[in-house]
């Protein structure tokens, strides 16, 4: 059995008077253990697969399998349960509280589940100490740089110890050296066995830090390539 599988899934949309097809018989498995990432041109279907892949969205046909679950056997209520356990996002725009410090910010998963701020955010130092914050604990979004802001992003999305970190477009917003200081964060999160990451990315500055990369065109995988060869091959 595969960490992540997906078995011939396809996606519609309602538009105008029909329906328009965005993916296309989509089949892969993905692993725990390995940074994954999903490539290909604007619109070709990334950000649906992940939702599709992560319970956001539901599949218009297919079958999803996720840690041993089957998604598309899960009703919404269930899938908001599984996700808030087994999931953590990351998104290009880091979507922090900006009245609330970087450890409530990266505490509020716990808080939302029932953990006292107090506790929440012990936990949440843990994990800002472990993404080079523990001098910023207690500093405002506004008063951290955009690399500053995407690493409390992370350890938000890590406090509640989800075993996939799905990641859209994680450093678009970052210089360079701060997207290199992420990635770098999210592939040693994706060396422990137990633990997988997804980003999807447009930006090729960052491919070297794959394990493994799905490339998309038009609703469809069309490749499964080691970063080497890929890099070598645009
Ligand atoms: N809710 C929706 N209703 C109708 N069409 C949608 C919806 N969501 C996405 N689409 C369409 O599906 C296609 C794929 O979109 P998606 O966001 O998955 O692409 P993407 O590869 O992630 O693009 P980008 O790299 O620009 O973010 C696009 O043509 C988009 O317009």
């Amino acid at each position: 059995m595969s960490d992540v599988s997906l078995r011939h899934v396809s996606k519609s949309f309602a538009a105008g008077d029909g329906q328009v097809q965005v993916l296309h018989d989509v089949s892969t498995d993905i692993r725990l253990g390995e940074l994954t990432m999903l490539v290909g041109p604007s619109g070709c279907g990334k950000t649906t697969l992940i939702s599709i892949l992560s319970g956001i969205l539901s599949a218009s046909a297919g079958e999803i399998e996720l840690l041993g679950h089957s998604l598309t056997q899960m009703n919404d209520r269930k899938k908001v349960m599984f996700r808030r356990k087994n999931i953590g996002f990351i998104f290009q725009q880091y979507n922090l509280l900006p009245a609330l410090t970087a450890a409530e910010n990266a505490g509020m998963p716990l808080m939302a589940s029932g953990l006292s701020m107090q506790k929440a955010s012990q936990r949440a130092c843990e994990l800002l100490d472990a993404v080079g914050m523990s001098d910023h604990v207690n500093k405002l979004p506004r008063q951290l740089s955009g690399g500053q802001q995407q690493r409390v992003a992370i350890a938000r999305a890590l406090v509640h110890s989800p075993r996939l970190i799905v990641c859209d477009e994680p450093t678009a917003a970052l210089d360079a050296a701060s997207g290199k200081g992420v990635m770098d964060i999210l592939r040693q999160i994706a060396s422990t066995p137990e633990r997988g990451v997804i980003v999807v990315t447009h930006d090729n500055r960052i491919y070297s830090h794959a394990d493994r990369i799905l490339e998309m065109s038009d609703g469809r995988l069309i490749g499964d390539h080691a970063p080497d060869a890929f890099i070598h091959k645009e």
